[in-house]
């Protein structure tokens, strides 16, 4: 199968800092794939350029999605989203106020926009509110959290936050997914288990693009890791061939400034 995601020769600097380097690399349509790497080496600054938060110096990002290639680079966030591609990040951005189900729910009626002709006519959105509802609840059961559907989400534990955050972008219909660090601050039979359901959730055709520190959990999930270092691809590969490669393990040992 194709790519889904395709970063050419990407490169972004911040006055005298190179955050990117000419970065390219290519996420497969269907697969769960880590990008790792010491502190301050590129990985959120690659994420932000994928999602239009920045726009690159030089190099191109293409989405392939349904047959159509497109070219992503320099569109706004919202535009990127609508697009296909939802991104979470390292601090969930959540409606603390509102509870589990609510903050479901008004995900994608955001994305959607306003449209005054239907709004006017209770059958097209009651229609729609039900759709939603039922895959909220179904999502919200997957997920083991059906219980916690009225809890707000001020009185939810971290890891159950990560899980919602995840959950939110299943609640569009975005292809593409990427995860910025969602096992940090969560205790590891929580993370397992939030590995465990995207791994579950492949198999629906979703795409997983994951930054994560924790190195030995998500090596049991991915199936082809990205190492970067000074803002550089350092190295690519299956799991078990970065785990023991020597320029990772120096990288790593080395930290961030080496
Ligand atoms: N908005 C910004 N302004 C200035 N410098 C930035 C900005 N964003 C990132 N940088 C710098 O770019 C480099 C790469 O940072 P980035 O956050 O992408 O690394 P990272 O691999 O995600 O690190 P971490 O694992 O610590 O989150 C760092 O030197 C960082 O200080």
């Amino acid at each position: 199968m194709g790519s889904i995601l395709e970063v050419q020769s990407v490169s972004k600097r911040f006055g005298g800092i190179i955050a990117l380097d000419k970065v390219s690399l290519s996420v497969p349509q269907g697969a769960v794939v880590g990008l790792i790497g010491p502190n301050g080496s590129g990985k959120t600054t690659l994420f932000n350029v994928v999602t239009g938060f920045y726009v690159p110096d030089a190099g191109e990002v293409w989405f392939n999605n349904n047959g159509s290639s497109e070219r992503i680079d320099g569109l706004n966030p919202n535009d990127v989203f609508a697009k296909g591609i939802v991104r979470t990040f390292q601090i969930p951005r959540l409606f603390k106020s509102l509870t589990v189900l609510e903050n479901l729910l008004v995900t994608p009626l955001q994305q959607k926009g306003e449209n005054p002709l239907k709004a006017l006519n209770p059958e097209v959105w009651g229609e729609e509110e039900r759709r939603l509802a039922r895959k909220a609840l179904s999502l919200l059961k997957r997920f083991g959290l059906l219980e916690y559907a009225h809890v707000k989400v001020s009185e939810l534990s971290g890891a159950h936050i990560k899980l919602l955050e995840t959950m939110r972008g299943l609640m569009t219909d975005a292809r593409l997914f990427l995860l910025d660090e969602p096992a940090a601050g969560v205790e590891a039979g929580a993370a397992h288990e939030l590995f465990r359901l995207v791994k579950g959730l492949q198999g629906d055709g979703y795409t997983f693009f994951i930054v994560e520190h924790r190195i030995e959990i998500l090596m049991q999930y991915v199936e082809y890791v990205y190492v970067m270092h000074n803002g550089k691809l350092l190295a690519e590969g299956k799991p078990e061939e970065i785990i023991s490669n020597e320029k990772v393990i120096e990288a790593y040992i080395g930290g961030g400034s080496a």
